[in-house]
C-alpha cells in the first residue's frame, strides 16, 4: 500500500488530497499543527466530504488515517520514515515553518530509510517560489542530507483546480468541486496513475500563472467588490449583477494580457476558461473571507491582480477592471483578516499613495499606483 503524508489538515488537506487519496487506497497521515483540528479529526476517526462531479454529487467517509500533531517529540516520526508522497497543503507563509520542523525527519530519513525515494508537492497558489522552498529544505540539513535530499526527493509544484470549503478549520464536513485535475510538474518519484484528478504537466510554472491571473483574478475582484457590499458569499457575489460585470471585465483584460504574453491562443485561452464565462452558480457556498484572505500576498507584485495589470500594460492593454479591484482590495478591511488590518495601517500611518506602493511592490510614481489611490479615495465605505 502506497502512503501519503499530508502536512496541514485544512480543506485542501482534508477536503482534496484525504478524499481522493483515501479513494485510490493509500494509507493516509496528516500533520497539523492547530490542536483543535489534529483533536477532532483523532476523535472522530472520520470526516465526511460532499463532492461535487459535473454529473452528480455523493459523501464520501474518509476514515482510517492516522493524525498528528507539530509535538517536539515528534510522534509522526514512523509515518514520514516510510511515505511516498508528502503534499504540503499549506499557505505560502507557513511553508518555511514547516520545513524547518521537518529537517529532522529528512535526516533519520537519509540515514534509516535512505533507497526509498520521496516526492514532495508544495500545494500553493503562490507562483515561482519553488527555489525559496527548496532552499528552506535544505538549509536545516547536514552536507550529507543535503546529498541524499538532491538525489532522492523529487520537489514539486502544483496547479490546484478546485474550490474546497468547510465552515471552520476544525469542521468535519466538508465539500469540494471536483471538475478539474491537480496539475503536477513531472517527473515524480512514485506511481500516480491509479490516483483519481492527478495529471503530471511539464510546464507548470507558465500554466500557473495563467491560472492565476484568470481563476484567481476573478475569484479576488468578486471577494474584495463583495465584502464592500456587505456579502459574505462568493455566491452573493456572483448573485449581483454589477459585481458580475466586473468580473467579466476582469477576465476580458487578464485574457487579452496573456494571449500577448504566453505562447497561448485565444481559443486555448477561452476553452481554458469557459466555466469563468457562464454564470453557473457554483454548487457549494464559498466565502468571502477565504477568498479574500491575506489580500497582501493576493495584491503583491507578482500575484494576481497587480502582475496581472502590469502584464496588460506592458502589452498596450488598459487594464481598468483590475485597478479598480486593487483599490477594492486596498480597502477591504476585514478586522479578522491579519493582513487586512496590516494594509488599513500602513494607509493611516503613510497614505493611500505610500500604501499602494508598498503593498504592490511599485514606485510611488508608477501609473498603477496612481491610478489605484485616486480609484480608492472614491470607494464609499
Ligand atoms: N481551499 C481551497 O479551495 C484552495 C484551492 C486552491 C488552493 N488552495 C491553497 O491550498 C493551501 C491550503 O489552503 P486550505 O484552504 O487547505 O487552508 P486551511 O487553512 O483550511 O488549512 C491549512 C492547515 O494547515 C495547518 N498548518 C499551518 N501551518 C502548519 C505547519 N507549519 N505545520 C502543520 N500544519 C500547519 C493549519 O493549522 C490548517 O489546519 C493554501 O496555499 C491555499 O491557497 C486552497
Ligand atoms: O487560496 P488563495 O488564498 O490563494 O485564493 C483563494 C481562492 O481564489 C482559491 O483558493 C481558489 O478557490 C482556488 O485556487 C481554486 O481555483
Amino acid at each position: 500500500m502506497q502512503e501519503i503524508f499530508i502536512v496541514g489538515a485544512g480543506k485542501i488537506g482534508k477536503g482534496f488530497l484525504g478524499e481522493v487519496y483515501h479513494t485510490a487506497g493509500w494509507r493516509l497521515s496528516f500533520l497539523d499543527k492547530d490542536p483543535e483540528v489534529a483533536n477532532a479529526m483523532r476523535d472522530a476517526g472520520k470526516y465526511t466530504v460532499k463532492v461535487h462531479e459535473t454529473e452528480k454529487t455523493y459523501d464520501h467517509i474518509v476514515d482510517g488515517y492516522d493524525v498528528y500533531l507539530t509535538d517536539p517529540a515528534y510522534s509522526c516520526r514512523d509515518a514520514f520514515l516510510c511515505a511516498d508522497l508528502m503534499a504540503l497543503a499549506l499557505y505560502p507563509a507557513d511553508i518555511d515553518d514547516a520545513a524547518a520542523y521537518l529537517a529532522p525527519l529528512l535526516e533519520a530519513r537519509a540515514k534509516e530509510n535512505p533507497a526509498q525515494k520521496l516526492t514532495i508537492l508544495s500545494c500553493t497558489n503562490k507562483n515561482h517560489i519553488m527555489a525559496h522552498i527548496e532552499g528552506e529544505f535544505l538549509k536545516p540539513l547536514s552536507p550529507a542530507a543535503q546529498d541524499w535530499f538532491r538525489e532522492n526527493v523529487a520537489l514539486r509544484d502544483v496547479i490546484i483546480r478546485r474550490g474546497t470549503t468547510s465552515p471552520s478549520p476544525a469542521a468535519l464536513e466538508l465539500e469540494t468541486k471536483a471538475v478539474a485535475t491537480l496539475l503536477i510538474q513531472s517527473p515524480v518519484y512514485c506511481d500516480l496513475s491509479q490516483v483519481p484528478w492527478m495529471e503530471l504537466k511539464d510546464n507548470i510554472e507558465q500554466l500557473k500563472d495563467i491560472k492565476l491571473y484568470t481563476y484567481n483574478s476573478t475569484h479576488a475582484c468578486c471577494a474584495f467588490a463583495s465584502y464592500l457590499k456587505g456579502y459574505t458569499t462568493i455566491n452573493e457575489g456572483m448573485a449581483d449583477p454589477e459585481i458580475f460585470n466586473l468580473v467579466q471585465e476582469v477576465l476580458d483584460e487578464s485574457c487579452a494580457g496573456l494571449v500577448k504574453e504566453f505562447p497561448i491562443t485565444e481559443k486555448e485561452l477561452y476553452d481554458f476558461c469557459y466555466v469563468l464565462r457562464t454564470k453557473l452558480q457554483s454548487p457549494h457556498t464559498d466565502y468571502v473571507f477565504r477568498v479574500a484572505y491575506d489580500p497582501m500576498r493576493k495584491l503583491s507584485h507578482n500575484d494576481r491582480l497587480t502582475g496581472n495589470a502590469l502584464t496588460c500594460l506592458k502589452h498596450g492593454i488598459d487594464p481598468k477592471a483590475l485597478i479598480q479591484s486593487i483599490a477594492n482590495g486596498m480597502a477591504y478591511a476585514e478586522p479578522k483578516d491579519p493582513k487586512a488590518m496590516e494594509i488599513q495601517a500602513l494607509i493611516r500611518e503613510k497614505g493611500i499613495a505610500a500604501a499602494v506602493s508598498q503593498v504592490c511592490e511599485l514606485p510611488q510614481d508608477h501609473e498603477l499606483v496612481q491610478r489605484v489611490s485616486t480609484l480608492y479615495e472614491k470607494i464609499g465605505r
